[in-house]
């Protein structure tokens, strides 16, 4: 039977990523996205984004919504202090399954957990479920259109302090117009766009950085 691109794109890093090291599969899934298959990951221009504000940061809580093939979720856990913890979200089954393998090839079980559903059915559980306190990070990644709702969601669920910062991908495309006037209207945020491109494109695409103000 065919294999799915999720597939092919897990056949990549097992052929080219050394286990145990989370940057070379990083760049395993870069080259195959840009010489084999496009896919969907962040991508290394905006990944090099995504890299500088977490540095910055140094966040012990992050909440990833969408894993897709785990490329976002490799590439923050293993810019995490020691104990730091990386909670993602997957809705679908599938890519959740090739995920879980990615991370385990770039040896990163321990700092990331991996749940399959809802962010609507989830994001309401992570104090009881997770033991999470507060998120210093969350990395916005799923479906645009679910951005506003799961932003406010958070505020909702009390999983935002002063200082947490929401980071947004592709807030130009796909786009998530509504989210984006939200954040930059809202004296509850302190909201910066990084210009930047469509993974493996020329495409104009970018990375909305808001920080929550209490
Ligand atoms: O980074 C992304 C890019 C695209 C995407 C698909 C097709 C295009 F033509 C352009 C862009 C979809 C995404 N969905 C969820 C999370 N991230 C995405
Ligand atoms: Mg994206």
């Amino acid at each position: 039977t065919q294999s799915t691109r999720p597939q092919r794109l897990l056949g990549a890093v097992q052929k080219n990523a050394t286990r145990g090291d989370p940057r070379s599969v990083v760049k395993a899934i870069d080259e195959f996205c840009r010489h084999k298959e496009w896919a969907m990951n962040v991508g290394d221009e905006k990944g090099c984004i995504l890299d500088s504000v977490v540095s910055e940061l140094n966040p012990a809580t992050v909440l990833e919504l969408g894993t897709y093939c785990g490329y976002s979720t490799v590439r923050i856990a293993s810019l995490l202090p020691p104990h730091a913890k990386l909670i993602t979200l997957e809705f679908n089954p599938d890519y959740a399954k090739i995920a879980c393998q990615v991370i385990a090839w770039a040896g990163l079980e321990d700092k990331i957990q991996l749940v399959e559903g809802s962010s609507a059915e989830w994001i309401p559980k992570m104090k009881e479920h997770f033991g999470v306190k507060m998120l210093d990070l969350v990395f916005m990644d799923h479906w645009k259109d679910d951005y506003l709702p799961d932003t406010k969601l958070l505020e909702d669920c009390g999983l935002l302090r002063k200082g947490s910062v929401l980071l947004a991908d592709n807030v130009i495309c796909p786009g998530s117009p509504d989210y984006l006037k939200y954040v930059r209207r809202s004296p509850r945020y302190k909201s910066q766009y990084f210009r930047s491109h469509l993974e493996y494109t020329k495409a104009e695409d970018g990375l909305e950085k808001s920080v929550f103000l209490g």
